[in-house]
């Protein structure tokens, strides 16, 4: 079965073409990745995904469901991580979670169990009860993890979510997502500039590049283009595509 579903996806802001039909399928249970230049249009996939962008034409079902057509829903469905993702430093991790049930209709007696076992799963119950302003980087992203796992989700959208961590932030990082993923049948949709991370954690990638779908497939396979070198494999793709040497460099291992 297809967690998510794109047909011809276009989405412009002004003169930019963001995503120029694309249309690619993710398969229930999978970790996917989506891997891309700077500006290739990951997130703008991901706003489309989950609502808060319209595209200009084309379709996306997120659960067989129409996207555009989708209400609230939809929020329980899937779990959005975005890149950046700001907290009010004045309260506490717990006070943040709280707020955030709230926001999204969990009913009032829910909510306390609900948030300690959303800290609890990214490991944050120490961390609960201390201001947000004095978090990590990683404990930041630690908590938007667990924000987005309150309505728990089936589907979990992570953008860029261990840009800037440090080695051992972004093996924690992984760490939480092997358990999630062992414990449930959760689908991961993972943008990253990282070739590593996408090894590590992906059975399958796309390959974005100035809005185009250049590639949407087994992570071996890309691997396979490349001779067995998933950089590259990616790198092949740009070049063809008329990307230069700078920008496939713009990917990290
Ligand atoms: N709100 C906006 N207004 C105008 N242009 C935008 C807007 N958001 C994104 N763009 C442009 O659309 C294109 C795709 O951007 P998007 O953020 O989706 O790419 P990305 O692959 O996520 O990039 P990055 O890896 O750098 O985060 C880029 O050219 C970007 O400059």
């Amino acid at each position: 079965m297809h967690a998510i579903a794109t047909t011809d996806l276009t989405k412009r802001y002004g003169d930019v073409l963001a995503l120029d039909g694309v249309s690619l399928s993710i398969e229930a249970g999978t970790t996917y990745g989506l891997l891309g230049t700077n500006g290739a249009g990951k997130s703008t996939l991901f706003k489309l995904l989950v609502g808060h962008l319209t595209p200009d034409s084309g379709t996306v079902t997120v659960g067989g469901q129409d996207v555009t057509e989708a209400g609230h829903e939809l929020r329980e469905v899937v779990g959005y991580v975005p890149e950046h993702a700001g907290f009010p430093a004045a309260l506490t991790g717990r006070e943040v979670l709280g707020y955030h049930a709230r926001l999204r209709g969990v009913p009032k007696a829910e909510r306390p169990d609900r948030v300690a076992a959303a800290l609890g799963t990214v490991g944050l119950d120490d961390a609960a009860d201390r201001r947000v302003g004095g978090y990590s980087n990683g404990m930041n992203r630690r908590l938007a993890l667990a924000s987005a796992l309150l309505d728990r989700p089936r589907l979990l959208l992570l953008d860029e979510p261990t840009a800037g961590l440090d080695p051992l932030g972004v093996a924690e990082f992984h760490r939480i997502l092997d358990r999630l993923r062992e414990e449930s049948d959760l689908t991961v949709v993972i943008t990253t500039h990282v070739l590593a991370e996408v090894e590590a954690l992906c059975e399958d990638v796309a390959v974005l590049h100035d809005g185009d779908l250049l590639f949407d497939g087994a992570v071996d396979d890309l691997q396979e283009l490349g001779d067995d070198d998933l950089e590259a494999g990616f790198g092949s793709l740009v070049a063809e595509a008329g990307g230069s040497r700078g920008e496939t460099l713009e990917v990290d291992r």
